[in-house]
């Protein structure tokens, strides 16, 4: 399943936070979206999710689902949103419970295999690290076979070793079955590692500045890789003094 985004303007009050943004996020790939603070990321994942319906334009979803697709718009936060007194099987199982499924066990036994997180099935969160929580997120997420992941600076809450490894398992695990997701990020070296198509949102109120599409398969992108380095930079140049001037604006809100 696609998404489109058409004409779309958004606004809370008064204030125009996204303006006029036409976006396709096409099956099978990674759609990463950057751009300075406050520019209307998370907005714009809301309004893709359904959560909220955008001020002017359409939000369109095109085909239908993958089959035994449980939740066709499924977010994954950088505050991993586990239940503390579920394992880590329990927490993935939230999700199918109110499914009438006769293969619940099946199907947590996959995403963990999946996820590298078999042996911890039966961990509390309390007992995993933050990169160990944001995989079982993951696995949950994956759990209701998703048309699109809706993904929220998942990492930033993650040192940046951690990091690393995540991104090595995001590439992993795409790699192995390809996923669709739409990926909000700050961090422009994440978005250059994961990213198909790179959209650069001006400041608020955010419109599409430029969309880089790297060619470069995702198994190939290598940490320190010189021409992924060049493509940050690229994105840097167009968002440089966009962000400052984002930065210095909230300072005197
Ligand atoms: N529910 C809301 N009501 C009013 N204003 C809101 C609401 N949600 C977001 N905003 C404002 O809309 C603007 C865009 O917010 P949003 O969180 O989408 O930006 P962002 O690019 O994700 O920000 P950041 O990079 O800091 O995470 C901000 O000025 C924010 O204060």
């Amino acid at each position: 399943m696609d998404l489109k985004l058409e004409a779309v303007t958004h606004r809370y009050d008064k204030t125009v936070v996204l303006r006029n943004v036409s976006l396709d996020v096409p099956s099978g790939r990674i759609t990463c979206i950057v751009g300075p603070s406050g520019c209307g990321k998370s907005t714009l994942l809301r309004l893709l999710g359904g959560l909220e319906q955008p001020s002017e334009g359409a939000v369109r979803q095109l085909g239908t689902p993958p089959a035994g697709c449980l939740n066709a718009l499924t977010y994954i936060f950088q505050d991993f949103a586990l239940l503390p007194w579920r394992t880590v099987a329990g927490n993935v199982a939230l999700v199918l419970e109110d499914h009438k499924l006769g293969n619940i066990d099946a199907i947590i036994a996959n995403v963990l295999a999946r996820t590298r997180l078999t042996d911890f099935a039966g961990a509390l969160p309390k007992q995993l690290s933050g990169g160990m929580k944001q995989r079982v997120a993951i696995a949950r997420a994956l759990a209701v076979n998703p048309a699109v992941m809706l993904m929220d600076e998942p990492l930033s809450a993650l040192d940046s070793q951690t990091r690393e490894l995540l991104m090595d398992d995001l590439v992993a695990l795409w790699t192995r079955t390809p996923f669709t997701a739409v990926y909000v990020t700050h961090n422009l070296a994440e978005a250059v590692r994961l990213g198909h198509r790179i959209v650069v949102l001006s400041r608020r109120p955010g419109e599409v500045r430029e969309i880089v599409e790297i060619e470069t398969p995702l198994e190939d992108r290598r940490y320190g890789d010189a021409a992924l380095e060049a493509q940050q930079q690229h994105l840097w140049g167009l968002m440089r003094d966009e962000a400052a001037a984002a930065d210095a604006e909230l300072l005197y809100v």
